[in-house]
């Protein structure tokens, strides 16, 4: 049960689920395990065989019919698959002979047409930047809120698409509770998405409340242990920075 959006409850349809229900297509077949991906679901019985229900937009769920109901992966049948595990929209099984099937079919330009619409529900923009706007989202699926930066491409030479990559590989190096998370990242029509973790309090705000969260009236000077927090926090953000080559700057 669930808000079953994109109907990834393998139910047939998307309406939201109040009370558990019995999956039809799973009955009587002896179900082992389930494995969730971003809006669908594998489930694999005791004879190894797969069945895949849920959202099927690019061929998620590794069979050619339509999406939503769970129905048997056929070709798998005599792989004896023996695990699966499953991203936002791609899915991977492993064979009991150490055998790899990967499927996601249609993954080319055009599957990113609408992504950012099919998973975000826009909330409202919160700035602008110099490169692009960054946009206040809740995920139609986890139902977490997030900041989404668009940025324009504003020519695809090999040059330019290398240079905004590699910004993206760094941001997805970052790992830190002092810099904004970095989750995902995609092109879509003549625009590079950038899902990041939504902050609520942005550099401004945070100057103005510290002097209160130390105890002290702004304009006066700084405690030697809030100078000292200050200067810890400042070290770690460099020391994450050094990491990358070359260095990064801002
Ligand atoms: N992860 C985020 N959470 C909340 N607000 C954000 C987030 N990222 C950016 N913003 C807001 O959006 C504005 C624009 O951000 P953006 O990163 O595009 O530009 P910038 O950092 O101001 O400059 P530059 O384009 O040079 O990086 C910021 O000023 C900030 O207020």
């Amino acid at each position: 049960m669930g808000s079953n959006a994109w109907g990834c409850l393998g139910l047939g349809h998307k309406n939201e689920v109040k009370t558990p229900q019995i999956i039809p297509q799973l009955c009587n077949q002896r179900i082992q395990r389930f494995m969730n991906g971003g809006d669908f679901v594998f489930a694999i019985n005791h004879v190894n065989h797969v069945f895949s229900g849920g959202n099927n937009w690019v061929k998620q769920l590794g069979r050619h019919t339509k999406g939503l109901g769970f129905e048997i992966i056929s070709e798998l049948n005599d792989k004896n698959i023996t695990q699966i595990c499953c991203g936002t929209n791609h899915s991977l099984a492993l064979t009991t002979n150490g055998q790899v099937y990967a499927w996601v079919s249609k993954f080319e330009n055009k599957s990113f047409e609408n992504h950012y619409q099919n998973l975000f529900e826009e909330l409202s923009p919160i700035g602008l930047g110099g490169f692009g706007t960054v946009f206040k989202v809740k995920h139609r699926f986890d139902e977490h809120i997030y900041a989404v930066k668009r940025v324009q491409l504003k020519d695809s030479s090999d040059k330019n698409m290398n240079r905004i990559l590699k910004e993206v590989k760094n941001l997805g190096k970052v790992r830190s509770e002092y810099v904004v998370q970095y989750y995902n990242s995609w092109p879509e029509t003549n625009f590079l998405y950038i899902q990041m973790e939504f902050c609520s309090e942005n550099l401004r705000n945070i100057l103005e409340i510290k002097p209160k969260v130390f105890d002290r009236d702004l304009g006066e000077a700084m405690s030697s242990y809030e100078y000292f927090i200050s200067c810890e926090i400042f070290r770690q953000i460099l020391e994450i920075l050094k990491t990358f080559t070359p260095g990064m700057r801002h």
